[in-house]
């Protein structure tokens, strides 16, 4: 169920009303905000890459939990040349402990023996009879004396620096965290080197929020499912399309469903979607925004008693996409028929829904240069199916709000400004779900 339902996130509250044609820098966050966070729910480890972490989380036992050495070689105590210490039969050599004069052989990662000083590696150490002697040292190298640098904020700084581990190739207990340290901070997005980091920690499942459960609707009389299209008709894009789509945005599509373009069938659809059990957190529609005799979304949304949040965008394509919220609680998103449109409206307004149940932040927008001078449309920024070229960023062809190859060969959406923008410009992109871009800001609007 719908944490959005409870609607119990102050961050959720948009303002009264709803929003008309705002700017997709302003309706990014709106949507943003209209999704309240889900509720924790515990994943095993390897279900849990991409997903939000629910709470800090602490490390189980010191990392490495035991002194090991970073080399193969001998564990030896004392000053050199050392003898081979005894084996007991019956024990385990790694728990007998060395006096000093003594080696026993070791592998990397192998338990370091009590009363062992350092590692000799098999490569600086020569073996006569029984008797294990050392190589001449190196010349001492400044950077390897130097700790560890934290590169990553979100692991605490080692506890444990161990400057002389390059000499004594032993990893110490506890070098890499303590037990009881935080490890990965809650809201992270998990990435798989963080799942690895848990796994050394000891966990085997962790608390991440839930995925949004989506419910779609696909209407239009016109849509045919299989098959070469008869004039008048068109295949659909959507149902192939947007299950993985909102997989990959981080929600799960638990009904699809179609609807004629008739209200009383849309308005069914709607309420069956909502009432679906357990609840669904969003409806995805497609087709139906516009204002033909044709078009029903509006009037089916005032038939239920849905509020307005945001009704249409100063953008193209996909400026008639609207969102609102069932009485239910459950969110509803209007994405235009025309199969770009709809994309560029799930980029704008649908990446930010899911990241909102998620916890997640607002996702970022990147900043591209543009190889050549880019047009704009007066009054609405134009969203532009792009590739990268030689690190710039080079317009598509087939970009028309019907067709889809722009897109499938695209990097990115570059907002092109009403005004257009010269050569050389740096302008707003958004990635497409299937291909991130590197962030370079994190949105220009709202907190
Ligand atoms: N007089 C006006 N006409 C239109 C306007 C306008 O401002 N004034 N806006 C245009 C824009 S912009 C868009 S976008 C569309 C919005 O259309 P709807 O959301 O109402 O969608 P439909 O009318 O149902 O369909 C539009 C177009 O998309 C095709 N379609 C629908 N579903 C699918 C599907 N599953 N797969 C592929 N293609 C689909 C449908 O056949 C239509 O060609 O309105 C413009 N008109
Ligand atoms: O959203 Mo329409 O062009 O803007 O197809």
């Amino acid at each position: 169920m719908t944490a959005n339902r409870q609607a119990t996130n102050p961050q959720a509250a948009n303002p009264p009303g709803p929003s008309i044609r705002p700017a997709w820098q302003e309706a990014r966050v709106y949507a943003h905000r209209a999704a309240a966070a889900l509720p924790a729910v515990t994943v095993p480890l390897g279900s849990a890459a991409g997903r939000t972490l629910a709470a800090d989380l602490a490390a189980l036992c010191d990392v490495p939990h035991y002194a090991s050495s970073a080399m193969d070689g001998w564990a030896v105590s004392g000053d050199g040349p050392w003898m081979l210490a005894p084996t007991r039969a019956g024990s385990d050599p790694s728990l007998v402990p060395l006096s000093p004069g003594e080696a026993r052989i070791i592998v990397t990662g192998g338990l370091v023996p009590p009363g062992a000083d350092r590692i000799v590696p098999t490569e600086r150490a020569t073996l006569d009879t029984n008797k294990l002697s050392e190589a001449a040292a190196p010349p001492a190298n400044p950077e390897a004396a130097a700790p560890p640098a934290n590169p990553n904020p979100n692991l605490n700084p080692a506890p444990n620096p161990a400057p002389n581990r390059p000499r004594t190739h032993i990893r110490p207990t506890g070098e890499e965290a303590r037990r009881g340290d935080i490890v990965l901070r809650r809201g992270l997005v998990l990435n798989p080197a963080h799942l690895a980091v848990a796994a050394a920690c000891g966990h085997d499942d962790l608390p991440v929020r839930g995925r949004a459960r989506v419910a779609l609707v696909l209407t239009g009389n016109e849509v045919q499912v299989a098959g070469i299209p008869r004039p008048g008709f068109v295949r659909d894009s959507f149902g192939v399309t947007l299950p993985s789509l909102v997989g990959s945005l981080g929600g799960d599509v638990v009904r699809v469903s179609r609807s004629r373009d008739s209200r009383a069938e849309l308005v069914a659809e709607l309420r069956r979607s909502d009432g679906l059990e357990p609840g669904v957190d969003l409806i995805v529609t497609t087709g139906s925004t516009g204002g033909s005799g044709a078009d029903h979304l509006h009037d089916a949304l005032r038939e239920i008693g849905a509020e307005l949040i945001v009704d249409r965008v100063a953008m193209r394509p996909g400026g008639p996409s609207l969102l609102a919220r069932l009485p239910s609680g459950c969110l509803l998103l209007g994405l235009p028929g025309n199969p770009l449109a709809a994309m560029v409206a799930l980029v704008v307004l649908g990446h930010p829904l899911l990241a909102g149940f998620a916890a997640a932040p607002l996702p970022p927008v990147s900043q591209v240069v543009t190889r050549d001078a880019v047009e704009g449309r007066p009054g609405a920024a134009l969203f532009s199916p792009f590739r990268l070229v030689d690190g710039r960023a080079v317009l598509n062809d087939f970009t028309g709000s019907a067709m889809m190859r722009g897109l499938a060969d695209a990097d990115g959406l570059l907002v092109c400004p009403a005004e257009g923008a010269p050569a050389g410009s740096s302008l707003d992109a958004l990635p497409v779900p299937w291909r991130p871009l590197p962030p370079s800001s994190s949105g220009h609007f709202g907190p």
